[in-house]
């Protein structure tokens, strides 16, 4: 299948890893990816899910790895044999991640522990050994897109998470400045709340049928639309984003639920406006 949105062959000789590709965001965007002409290296802790992505693609576009990226060894043996196989890494798509949900006072040390473990440190594990083993040492440079969380003031229920992708947020952008000096490129996805079969299935039923309610836009995000991002930053469109955060998440960024507020609207539809002052 050809993308619905590029042109054929637009990542041709780029080799992209995209971790968590197995599913959901990440499988789109492995997908999107490969369409578009770039060898892709899939990660996940289950082979499964992984053979699965790379059977959705064109032939031999996708190699799948098991790696865990909170572990160090297998974060370093994953580079090490994507470059074995492919010879260079221009994209890393730090896609792996993710939360329980339960208030604050619930979550248990080792909870909090296992939230940070996976975003902020595989974030960061997968990130150095692609800066050290190909990026920096190539001279080459490379582009590395995290994936992080939207809206910015927390998600209430997930205050792990949200500490941790706050974290993954400013090392994105110190890391813009340190390693300019390389031609490394960072950037974060800020993503709101996308229809992947986790986020269906995963929470609360009854937070999941009102999540769509409390985004401006009145709908969840497409995993398409996530992959459209990743593919436009991985592609030359992309090369001058650094340092910056891209928000996709229909405006819930910025305000909870439609606007104008239910019972705030007229009757065609019209939020309310404050009468003028009689001029004098
Ligand atoms: C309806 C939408 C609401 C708005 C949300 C929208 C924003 C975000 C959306 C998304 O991110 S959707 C995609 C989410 N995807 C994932 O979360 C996938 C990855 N997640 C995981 O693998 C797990 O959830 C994990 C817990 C982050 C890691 O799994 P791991 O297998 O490493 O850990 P466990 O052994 O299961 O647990 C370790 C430890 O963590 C605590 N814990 C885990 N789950 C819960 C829970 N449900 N409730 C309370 N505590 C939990 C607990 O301390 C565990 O230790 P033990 O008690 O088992 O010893
Ligand atoms: N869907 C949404 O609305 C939003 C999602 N996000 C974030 O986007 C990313 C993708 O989300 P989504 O596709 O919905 O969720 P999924 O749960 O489908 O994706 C998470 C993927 O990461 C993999 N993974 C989890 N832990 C590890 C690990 N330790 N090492 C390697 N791979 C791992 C999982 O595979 P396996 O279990 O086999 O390891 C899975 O394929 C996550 O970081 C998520 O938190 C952010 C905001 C909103």
């Amino acid at each position: 299948m050809r993308s619905e949105l590029f042109r054929e062959g637009l990542l041709e000789g780029k080799v992209a890893i995209v971790t968590g590709g197995g599913s959901g965001l990440g499988r789109a965007a492995a997908l999107e990816l490969a369409r578009l002409g770039a060898r892709v290296a899939i990660c996940g802790r289950r082979r499964e899910p992984l053979e699965e992505t790379r059977s959705l693609a064109p032939d031999g576009a996708i190699t799948v790895d098991v790696c865990d990226v909170r572990e160090e060894q297998q974060v370093d043996a994953f580079v090490e044999q994507v470059l074995e196989r492919h010879g260079r890494i221009d994209f890393l798509l730090n896609n792996a991640g993710g939360q329980y949900m339960v208030p604050a006072e619930d979550i248990t040390p080792k909870g909090f522990r296992t939230v940070i473990r996976l975003n902020v440190e595989g974030t960061w594990l997968m990130t150095h050994a692609v800066a050290t083993k190909w990026m920096i040492p190539s001279g080459e440079g490379g582009k590395i897109c995290n994936v992080t969380l939207s809206p910015h003031h927390g998600l209430p229920g997930m205050a792990h998470s949200s500490a941790a992708r706050a974290a993954v947020e400013n090392l994105t952008r110190v890391l813009s400045i340190e390693w300019s000096r390389f031609n490394i490129r960072l950037t974060a996805i800020a993503a709101g709340h996308f229809e992947t079969e986790t986020l269906l299935t995963k929470y609360p039923e009854q937070v999941v049928r009102g999540v769509a309610k409390t985004v401006p836009l009145g709908r969840l995000g497409r995993p398409e639309e996530f992959a459209w991002l990743v593919a436009f930053l991985a592609s030359p469109g992309g090369d001058y984003f650094s340092g910056a955060i891209l928000t996709i998440d229909g405006a819930r960024d910025n305000w909870f639920g439609p606007y104008p507020p239910p019972g705030l609207a007229d009757e065609s539809g019209k939020p309310p406006a404050e009468a003028r002052r009689p001029r004098a």
